[in-house]
This record gives structure tokens, sequence and C-alpha cells, in this order.
């Protein structure tokens, strides 16, 4: 296979590498993406890779990987940047994509910032999905540390596409070891398809502060599908309005939960740099300065 164009950008610091694979019949393999992450000028969270579209009405398919190789249903952060990517190249401003969540949205505005309508959260059971039947999501059995003081507990879950579990913390949420917890809680027979993991602090209804580790990509600066799922929880337990500031580790998003079901992403994406890679292998080339 030969090599593709890629661009590395981030979204607020979500690591993400856009891979250009239209017009080929390839994609990236789980060892590409290992490899990728291997190097440190391309750690990464994503791969967002930009196929040819698959259903009329969608400008591409996006297929999206983590860093461990697996792939996810949706990538807020993600979507930004291959929005921000195809503004450059096209001239255009708003796309209609498909991802395996479905179809989405995404928009740049006048300022540089770009929304992402991430389509309608789901709230049960087996949508998530969990390993056992809850009649109410709001707040699940789940628990991490002593018993009778557990350190995080009763997380709110949602699928923005994919799943998120959200803890609900009073204190700050770098008082908390999400390194130490993640890994389990991701793991927790819980979740059958493993879940990305939050940590949240509503400081003001229309203000969230917020932490998470990403299911096969780990501690991330930024995580947009779970700042959507932190909302739409926060909204659901009376804990927030339907449209906040969420503050992650990278910087602000705005999040919205509108009258249709649909959440919207708004927030920045950064290009860094582009090279070439094979998508079997993973090598690469950096084709031009920063
Ligand atoms: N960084 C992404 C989330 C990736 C989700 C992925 N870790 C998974 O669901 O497996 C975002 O901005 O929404």
């Amino acid at each position: 296979m030969s090599d593709v164009p890629f661009l590395k950008m981030n979204g607020l610091g979500n690591q993400i590498i856009v891979a250009d694979l239209r017009g080929t019949n390839a994609r990236v393999t789980p060892e590409a993406a290992i490899a990728i992450n291997a190097r440190a000028e391309t750690r990464f969270d994503q791969i967002m890779a930009i196929h040819d579209p698959r259903t009329p009405g969608t400008i591409n398919y996006v297929e999206i990987i983590n860093s461990d190789g697996s792939r996810a249903q949706a990538c807020g952060n993600g979507m930004r940047c291959v929005v921000q990517a195809l503004t450059a190249e096209l001239g255009r401003q708003r796309f209609t994509f498909e991802t395996l969540a479905g179809i989405l949205f995404g928009e740049e505005t006048e300022d540089g910032q770009i929304t992402v309508d991430m389509g309608s959260p789901k709230f049960a059971w087996y949508e998530i999905p969990l390993s056992e039947e809850f009649a109410d999501t709001r707040y699940v059995e789940l628990q991490v540390g002593p018993i009778d003081a557990p350190v995080l507990h009763s997380p709110s879950v949602a699928s923005m596409g994919n799943p998120h579990a959200t803890f609900w913390v009073k204190d700050d949420v770098w008082s908390f070891a999400l390194d130490r917890f993640g890994p389990l809680l991701e793991n927790h027979p819980l979740f059958p398809e493993r879940a990305n993991i939050s940590i949240a602090e509503v400081v003001r209804p229309d203000h969230i502060v917020l932490r998470t580790w990403e299911r096969g990509a780990g501690l991330t600066q930024a995580c947009g599908t779970a700042a959507c799922a932190a909302l739409v929880n926060g909204a659901r337990t009376r804990r927030t309005a339907r449209k906040a500031t969420v503050t992650v580790p990278g910087g602000d998003l705005i999040v919205e939960w509108l009258d249709n079901d649909h959440v919207t992403l708004t927030g920045p994406a950064e290009f860094e740099w582009r090279g070439n890679l094979n998508p079997t292998t993973g090598a690469w080339t950096r084709s031009e300065a920063a």
C-alpha cells in the first residue's frame, strides 16, 4: 500500500491525526495505529481516517481509531479537526459525515470555532451498553475504593455513540488518582464494550470541570464526547442547565443539549504539521516543517 497524507492536529490538546484515505480501499490497521503511537512525535489519542462516502448526502465516512488500535464510534474533538482540515482544503464551512455512530454535522464559524452536532444521547442500559439491567441509568451501582467509604461511586452513564460513565465529585477533580482508577473502571465487567471514564465537578449549573480517562487511549487533555455525556447527565440529574462550559485539562468546550435532543459541541482545532504515512505498517515521514 502506498503512503497517504496525514495532518497532525489537536482539539484542545486531544492529540489527533487526520489521515486522508480518500480514493483508496485501504484502512488504518491496528498495527499501524500502535506503531504510529509508539513514536514520540506522533503520539496520539485518535486517528480520524477520512474515507470516500458510503451514504449519499454525506461528504465522507470517518473511521476513528484509538491509540491502542481499537475503533471508537465517536470522537468530538477529532471531528472538529476533520472539519477544520476540510474547510482549509475545500473552502466550505458545513459538512455532513458518517461515522460508526451514524450521521453527524460539523461547521466552522467565522471566529474559527467549530461546532459539531453529535446527535442524540442514549440512556437505556442496553444501548450504552451495560452488562446488567438498570431501569434508571442516572445512577448505577459501581464504586472504587473502600466499600464503606468509596472514593468514586454511583456514576451516571450515557452513550454519545460511545460509552461514557460520569462520576460526580465535590472536590477538585485533580485530587483523584484517575490514572489508577481509570484502567479498572474502563475494563469493569459492567461495561462489555469498555467505557470512557470521567470525573466531573459541577461548579455552577453552567460550568462543569471534567477529567477523562479514555477507553483505548488513557488520560487525555480533552474528550469531546465525554464533555457531551457530562452535560446530558448533569441536566438529567438536575445538576446543570442544558448548556454549559465544560473545562477540561486542555481548555474550555461549550456543550448544548438542544430541544431537538441533539447535542452540540463547540471548541477550537489546531493544525500542527503534515506528513505521509503507510496505513498498513504505520511508517511515516514528515513532509514540511511546522
Ligand atoms: N477523544 C474523543 C473521544 C474518543 C472516544 C474513544 N476513546 C472511545 O470511545 O473509545 C472525543 O473527543 O470525543
